[in-house]
């Protein structure tokens, strides 16, 4: 561990049992201080313990990180383990000429970019139809990155949807692609098969059940299927024809492919026009993150708060609370973001890293999750720095007193949270309700919250496609800081092989054919499972 992470570990340690209220009360100036804007957008991390000093220590930590940054952005293989460059935001400045090893690969981009708009624009138009008439529906078959980002960006977009409708398939349980299906006519419905790789073995076989669904009520069912996919000749090996097929390279990586190709379903359910302002705000995003100082560059203030909190602190999870409904799934979309690409247990040279990874990301909507989980976030034993994102502005006039309300709650758990409430207090509060003695006392204790508990607020005037885009890409390059100050490559997978390796193998054992080398537990689940099957 370097120098200045102990002297992060030994400030936190200094810091002892210092409120975040007394900060507050020591510096008239920290709630605009520690309130940073960009483009609209407003990171405040005013309510965390990040106080000067700490401030000044975790800008130092961040000091290496330009190396990485422009290494990634002018084409370098910064992926090493899989020997690749790192060039997913080259999908949206895309007026831009980006060099890998010695081709401007922008010309590709731009022309598939042109590819996806025509498409998007005959399905939207009627231009392009199914066998049974005008496209009605589009059926997006995708899981991870391949399923996360669209079905998280369609959702969070609905007040801009005016094309076909867009429905998402990713869980091999064939419930998933069975609950969508029904009630869809093939002959007026585009599956769009989302995988990179063109293997992944949930992705392939929903694909072959939508063939087979389409095949029973059209002639032609390769006619309506799309592919968005790296592997072309295996597009072109399932069937479908390459006019339909939108490739992109091995320097996108899964998790960060939204804004290429895997964005498809997107586009065609909001108009290219309105995806390009989505493209945008992401390059509004990039630009900010290229050009602006560390003290007020907003992925590095977010990563860097995101270290205090796990790395320092201690704190093992980060709860992600967006008050805006339609950004349901983004939670899940931060997960495989984050923790696939930084949980990691080995830095990029292969020595074990001496620091944790990445925390755990969990999170729900407010305020439904108030009435779920708050309760452990407020009196629990675990602190749980919370994320609040928040827009000021919905997307219903009619309704702009519920939204109020909505604001109003998030603003009141982020001051609850910090505030907490005195043994005291909880006692004047049972006074009042006309209790005494020790009654008064047995119910005191229970109201008490500890508060100082921390928390960062994300504030955007509207969610729109291109604040989404800033937001998106604001994680993106959070996720990247984060992995370059731990040392970590977070653009490989690697955890996730085994498990699907296992898969494999434990098929036959279903079938009760003989698969050696499973262990006991393994082996009784399998014959319990056959067993229920009967
Ligand atoms: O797009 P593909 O190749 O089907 O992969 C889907 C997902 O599987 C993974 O490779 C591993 O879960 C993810 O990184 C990726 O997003």
């Amino acid at each position: 561990m370097t120098d200045i992470w102990t002297r992060l570990k030994d400030h936190r340690n200094a810091q002892g049992d210092l409120r975040i209220e007394t900060l507050f009360a020591e510096d008239p100036d920290r709630a605009a201080a520690y309130a940073t804007s960009d483009g609209g957008l407003v990171f405040d991390w005013s309510k965390t313990l990040i106080d000067a000093g700490a401030r000044a220590l975790l800008l130092e930590l961040a000091r290496p990180v330009a190396a990485r940054r422009d290494a990634m952005f002018a084409g370098a293989r910064i992926n090493e383990t899989e020997n690749r460059a790192v060039l997913h935001t080259a999908l949206r400045n895309l007026d831009g000429k980006v060099m890998v090893d010695g081709r401007d690969v922008m010309p590709a981009v731009r022309a598939t970019h042109e590819r996806m708009r025509d498409f998007a624009t005959a399905l939207r138009d009627g231009g392009f139809t199914g066998q049974g008439g005008r496209i009605t529906d589009v059926v997006n078959i995708g899981i991870g990155g391949s399923d996360l980002g669209p079905a998280m960006a369609t959702r969070a977009l609905s007040p801009f949807h005016d094309g076909p409708r867009v429905h998402f398939v990713s869980n091999v349980d064939g419930a998933d692609i069975a609950d969508v299906l029904r009630g869809l006519d093939p002959a007026t419905t585009l599956v769009i098969v989302a995988s990179k790789t063109f293997t992944t073995i949930e992705t392939m076989t929903n694909a072959e059940t939508a063939r087979k669904w389409m095949a029973r009520q059209v002639t032609d069912p390769a006619a309506q299927f799309a592919a968005l996919s790296s592997a072309q000749d295996r597009t072109a090996e399932w069937g479908i024809d390459a006019a339909r097929v939108f490739g992109f390279e091995d320097w996108v990586g899964g998790r960060y492919s939204l804004w290429g190709p895997i964005g498809l379903s997107l586009m065609i359910a909001i108009g290219p026009d309105l995806f390009d302002s989505f493209l945008a705000g992401g390059a509004a995003m990039d630009r900010h993150f290229r050009d602006a100082p560390a003290e007020r560059n907003l992925p590095i203030l977010l990563a860097l708060a995101g270290i205090w909190h796990h790395q320092i602190c201690g704190h093992a999870t980060r709860a992600v609370l967006p008050y805006d409904n339609r950004l349901a799934r983004l939670p899940a979309y931060l997960q495989q973001l984050e923790m696939e690409s930084n949980g990691k247990r080995v830095a990029m040279d292969g020595r074990e890293l001496d620091l944790p990874s990445g925390p755990v990301v969990w999170g729900e909507p407010g305020t439904n999750g108030q009435h779920a989980f708050y309760q452990l976030i407020h009196q629990g034993t675990a602190v749980v720095p919370c994320e609040f994102i928040l827009a000021a502005r919905g997307h219903e006039p009619d309704l702009a007193h519920q939204h109020l309300l909505l604001i109003a709650n998030c603003l009141a758990q982020s001051e609850a949270l910090m505030r907490g409430r005195s043994l005291d207090e909880a006692r004047a509060l049972m006074r009042a309700k006309g209790l005494t003695g020790d009654e008064l006392e047995r119910q005191a204790c229970h109201r008490v919250f500890p508060g100082n508990r921390p928390s960062t607020t994300l504030l955007i005037g509207q969610l729109t496609p291109y604040t989404l885009g800033q937001i998106v890409a604001l994680y993106e390059h959070r996720v990247f800081v984060e992995g370059a100050i731990l040392g970590i490559n977070s653009f490989d997978q690697w955890g996730v092989e085994l498990g699907k390796e296992l898969a494999l193998q434990v098929a036959p054992l279903l079938a009760g054919e003989p698969a050696p080398g499973h262990d006991p537990s393994t082996l009784n689940l399998a014959r319990l499972v056959r067993e229920l099957r009967g």
